[in-house]
Protein backbone atom coordinates (compact mmCIF):
# COMPACT_ATOMS: atom_id res chain seq x y z
CA UNK A 1 0.00 0.00 0.00
CA UNK A 2 1.70 3.72 -0.92
CA UNK A 3 3.89 1.89 -3.20
CA UNK A 4 2.28 4.26 -5.94
CA UNK A 5 1.20 1.61 -8.16
CA UNK A 6 -1.90 3.21 -8.92
CA UNK A 7 0.01 6.25 -9.55
CA UNK A 8 3.04 4.75 -11.43
CA UNK A 9 1.27 2.71 -13.55
CA UNK A 10 -1.12 5.72 -15.11
CA UNK A 11 2.13 7.26 -15.94
CA UNK A 12 3.67 3.90 -17.59
CA UNK A 13 0.36 3.45 -19.53
CA UNK A 14 0.79 7.59 -21.04
CA UNK A 15 4.49 6.93 -21.66
CA UNK A 16 3.22 3.64 -23.49
CA UNK A 17 0.13 4.60 -24.83
CA UNK A 18 -2.18 1.50 -23.58
CA UNK A 19 -4.97 1.21 -21.67
CA UNK A 20 -4.52 1.50 -17.86
CA UNK A 21 -7.15 -0.01 -15.63
CA UNK A 22 -6.63 -0.84 -11.50
CA UNK A 23 -8.20 -3.49 -10.12
CA UNK A 24 -9.51 -1.88 -7.08
CA UNK A 25 -11.28 0.73 -9.05
CA UNK A 26 -12.78 -1.93 -11.13
CA UNK A 27 -13.77 -3.95 -8.08
CA UNK A 28 -15.81 -0.98 -6.97
CA UNK A 29 -17.34 0.22 -9.97
CA UNK A 30 -18.72 -3.57 -10.19
CA UNK A 31 -19.75 -3.90 -6.43
CA UNK A 32 -21.39 -0.35 -6.55
CA UNK A 33 -19.75 0.43 -3.34
CA UNK A 34 -16.07 2.00 -1.91
CA UNK A 35 -13.53 -0.56 -0.80
CA UNK A 36 -14.01 0.13 2.82
CA UNK A 37 -17.75 -0.88 2.45
CA UNK A 38 -16.84 -3.61 0.96
CA UNK A 39 -14.36 -4.79 3.75
CA UNK A 40 -16.99 -3.93 6.39
CA UNK A 41 -19.79 -5.68 4.75
CA UNK A 42 -18.59 -8.89 3.35
CA UNK A 43 -14.58 -8.81 5.45
CA UNK A 44 -11.54 -9.06 3.63
CA UNK A 45 -12.11 -12.83 2.72
CA UNK A 46 -15.27 -10.77 0.38
CA UNK A 47 -12.96 -8.88 -1.15
CA UNK A 48 -10.15 -11.34 -1.72
CA UNK A 49 -12.70 -12.75 -4.30
CA UNK A 50 -14.12 -10.03 -5.86
CA UNK A 51 -10.20 -9.20 -6.24
CA UNK A 52 -9.26 -12.95 -7.62
CA UNK A 53 -12.52 -13.02 -10.23
CA UNK A 54 -11.12 -9.32 -11.17
CA UNK A 55 -7.69 -10.30 -11.45
CA UNK A 56 -8.32 -13.76 -13.60
CA UNK A 57 -10.44 -11.43 -16.08
CA UNK A 58 -8.10 -8.58 -16.49
CA UNK A 59 -4.87 -10.64 -17.02
CA UNK A 60 -6.84 -12.02 -20.19
CA UNK A 61 -6.79 -8.64 -21.79
CA UNK A 62 -3.52 -7.82 -23.89
CA UNK A 63 -1.82 -4.35 -24.43
CA UNK A 64 -3.15 -2.67 -20.95
CA UNK A 65 -1.39 -1.52 -17.88
CA UNK A 66 -2.39 -3.01 -14.78
CA UNK A 67 -2.34 -1.80 -11.01
CA UNK A 68 -3.38 -4.23 -8.47
CA UNK A 69 -4.55 -3.93 -5.19
CA UNK A 70 -1.72 -4.16 -2.44
CA UNK A 71 -2.99 -7.78 -1.24
CA UNK A 72 -3.28 -9.43 -4.69
CA UNK A 73 -0.20 -11.63 -3.78
CA UNK A 74 -2.17 -13.22 -1.00
CA UNK A 75 -3.61 -16.04 -3.41
CA UNK A 76 -1.90 -18.25 -5.18
CA UNK A 77 -4.20 -18.22 -8.10
CA UNK A 78 -3.59 -14.57 -8.57
CA UNK A 79 0.26 -15.01 -8.50
CA UNK A 80 0.10 -17.35 -11.34
CA UNK A 81 -2.47 -15.22 -13.53
CA UNK A 82 -0.08 -12.25 -13.04
CA UNK A 83 3.40 -14.64 -13.93
CA UNK A 84 1.78 -16.51 -16.60
CA UNK A 85 0.29 -13.75 -18.44
CA UNK A 86 2.39 -10.44 -18.10
CA UNK A 87 5.36 -8.67 -16.77
CA UNK A 88 5.46 -8.35 -13.03
CA UNK A 89 6.87 -5.37 -11.80
CA UNK A 90 7.36 -5.11 -7.83
CA UNK A 91 7.46 -1.35 -6.15
CA UNK A 92 9.41 -2.02 -3.48
CA UNK A 93 9.07 1.08 -1.07
CA UNK A 94 10.25 1.51 3.08
CA UNK A 95 7.69 0.95 5.80
CA UNK A 96 8.43 5.01 6.47
CA UNK A 97 7.31 5.87 2.89
CA UNK A 98 4.59 4.15 2.49
CA UNK A 99 3.48 5.52 5.80
CA UNK A 100 3.95 9.21 4.56
CA UNK A 101 1.92 8.23 1.34
CA UNK A 102 -0.91 6.51 3.01
CA UNK A 103 -1.77 8.78 5.65
CA UNK A 104 -3.38 11.28 3.76
CA UNK A 105 -6.75 9.09 2.58
CA UNK A 106 -8.70 6.47 4.40
CA UNK A 107 -9.63 4.30 1.65
CA UNK A 108 -7.37 1.73 3.04
CA UNK A 109 -9.52 -0.55 6.03
CA UNK A 110 -6.49 -2.44 7.20
CA UNK A 111 -4.43 0.51 7.82
CA UNK A 112 -7.52 2.27 10.29
CA UNK A 113 -5.82 1.10 13.15
CA UNK A 114 -4.18 2.46 16.09
CA UNK A 115 -0.81 1.27 14.62
CA UNK A 116 -0.47 1.45 10.88
CA UNK A 117 3.01 1.19 11.34
CA UNK A 118 2.77 -2.19 12.72
CA UNK A 119 0.22 -3.65 10.18
CA UNK A 120 2.56 -2.11 7.00
CA UNK A 121 5.82 -4.15 8.73
CA UNK A 122 3.40 -7.61 8.87
CA UNK A 123 2.21 -7.26 5.73
CA UNK A 124 5.35 -6.47 4.72
CA UNK A 125 6.87 -9.71 6.21
CA UNK A 126 4.41 -11.91 4.70
CA UNK A 127 3.85 -9.81 1.25
CA UNK A 128 7.91 -9.25 0.01
CA UNK A 129 8.39 -12.81 -0.68
CA UNK A 130 4.87 -13.60 -2.33
CA UNK A 131 6.29 -10.38 -4.56
CA UNK A 132 9.65 -11.83 -4.56
CA UNK A 133 7.99 -15.34 -6.52
CA UNK A 134 6.17 -14.01 -8.80
CA UNK A 135 8.05 -10.78 -10.48
CA UNK A 136 10.00 -10.06 -13.34
CA UNK A 137 11.36 -7.27 -11.76
CA UNK A 138 12.00 -5.17 -8.82
CA UNK A 139 12.06 -1.18 -8.63
CA UNK A 140 12.33 1.30 -5.67
CA UNK A 141 10.47 3.94 -5.46
CA UNK A 142 11.16 5.68 -2.65
CA UNK A 143 12.52 9.07 -2.84
CA UNK A 144 12.38 9.10 -6.17
CA UNK A 145 9.92 11.27 -8.51
CA UNK A 146 6.84 9.16 -10.26
CA UNK A 147 8.18 10.13 -13.67
CA UNK A 148 12.03 8.69 -12.56
CA UNK A 149 10.61 5.70 -11.64
CA UNK A 150 8.69 5.11 -14.75
CA UNK A 151 11.96 5.50 -16.75
CA UNK A 152 13.45 3.04 -14.83
CA UNK A 153 10.98 0.45 -15.17
CA UNK A 154 11.01 1.28 -18.96
CA UNK A 155 15.06 0.92 -18.64
CA UNK A 156 14.91 -2.08 -17.02
CA UNK A 157 12.27 -4.03 -18.90
CA UNK A 158 13.95 -2.75 -22.17
CA UNK A 159 17.06 -4.86 -20.74
CA UNK A 160 15.60 -7.50 -19.44
CA UNK A 161 12.78 -7.98 -23.13
CA UNK A 162 14.82 -6.52 -26.11
CA UNK A 163 12.34 -8.14 -28.15
CA UNK A 164 9.60 -6.19 -27.08
CA UNK A 165 9.30 -3.80 -29.76
CA UNK A 166 6.36 -1.49 -28.60
CA UNK A 167 9.01 -0.20 -25.95
CA UNK A 168 11.32 1.32 -28.70
CA UNK A 169 7.66 3.55 -29.47
CA UNK A 170 8.14 5.50 -26.12
CA UNK A 171 10.32 8.32 -25.54
CA UNK A 172 13.45 7.11 -22.89
N1 LIG B 1 7.31 7.94 -6.22
C1 LIG B 1 6.46 8.66 -5.46
N2 LIG B 1 6.93 9.73 -4.80
C2 LIG B 1 6.10 10.46 -4.03
N3 LIG B 1 4.77 10.22 -3.84
C3 LIG B 1 4.27 9.16 -4.47
C4 LIG B 1 5.08 8.31 -5.31
N4 LIG B 1 4.29 7.34 -5.79
C5 LIG B 1 3.05 7.55 -5.28
N5 LIG B 1 3.04 8.64 -4.50
C6 LIG B 1 1.87 9.18 -3.76
O1 LIG B 1 1.57 8.23 -2.73
C7 LIG B 1 0.17 8.07 -2.59
C8 LIG B 1 -0.20 6.60 -2.75
O2 LIG B 1 0.12 6.18 -4.07
P1 LIG B 1 -0.77 5.10 -4.86
O3 LIG B 1 -2.21 5.30 -4.57
O4 LIG B 1 -0.32 5.15 -6.28
O5 LIG B 1 -0.28 3.75 -4.16
P2 LIG B 1 -0.79 2.26 -4.42
O6 LIG B 1 0.43 1.41 -4.47
O7 LIG B 1 -1.69 2.24 -5.60
O8 LIG B 1 -1.61 1.92 -3.08
P3 LIG B 1 -2.74 0.78 -2.85
O9 LIG B 1 -2.04 -0.52 -2.62
O10 LIG B 1 -3.44 1.21 -1.62
O11 LIG B 1 -3.62 0.76 -4.07
C9 LIG B 1 -0.48 9.00 -3.63
O12 LIG B 1 -0.85 10.19 -2.98
C10 LIG B 1 0.63 9.27 -4.63
O13 LIG B 1 0.52 10.55 -5.21
O1 LIG C 1 -2.79 -4.07 0.69
C1 LIG C 1 -3.98 -4.44 0.71
O2 LIG C 1 -4.35 -5.49 1.25
C2 LIG C 1 -4.98 -3.59 0.06
C3 LIG C 1 -4.54 -2.57 -0.76
C4 LIG C 1 -5.47 -1.74 -1.54
O3 LIG C 1 -4.92 -1.54 -2.83
C5 LIG C 1 -6.85 -2.36 -1.64
O4 LIG C 1 -6.85 -3.45 -2.54
C6 LIG C 1 -7.34 -2.81 -0.29
O5 LIG C 1 -7.39 -1.69 0.55
C7 LIG C 1 -6.40 -3.88 0.30
MG1 LIG D 1 -3.67 1.67 -5.84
Amino acid sequence: MGAGKSTIGRLLSQELDREFIDSDKVIEERSGANIPWIFDVEGEEGFRDRETAAIDELTQLNDIILATGGGVVLREENRQHLKNRGIVIYLLTSIEQQLERTSKDRNRPLLQTADPEAVLKRLFNQRDPLYRSCCDLIIRTDKRHPRAVVQEILKQIKQKHPDLHFLDASHF
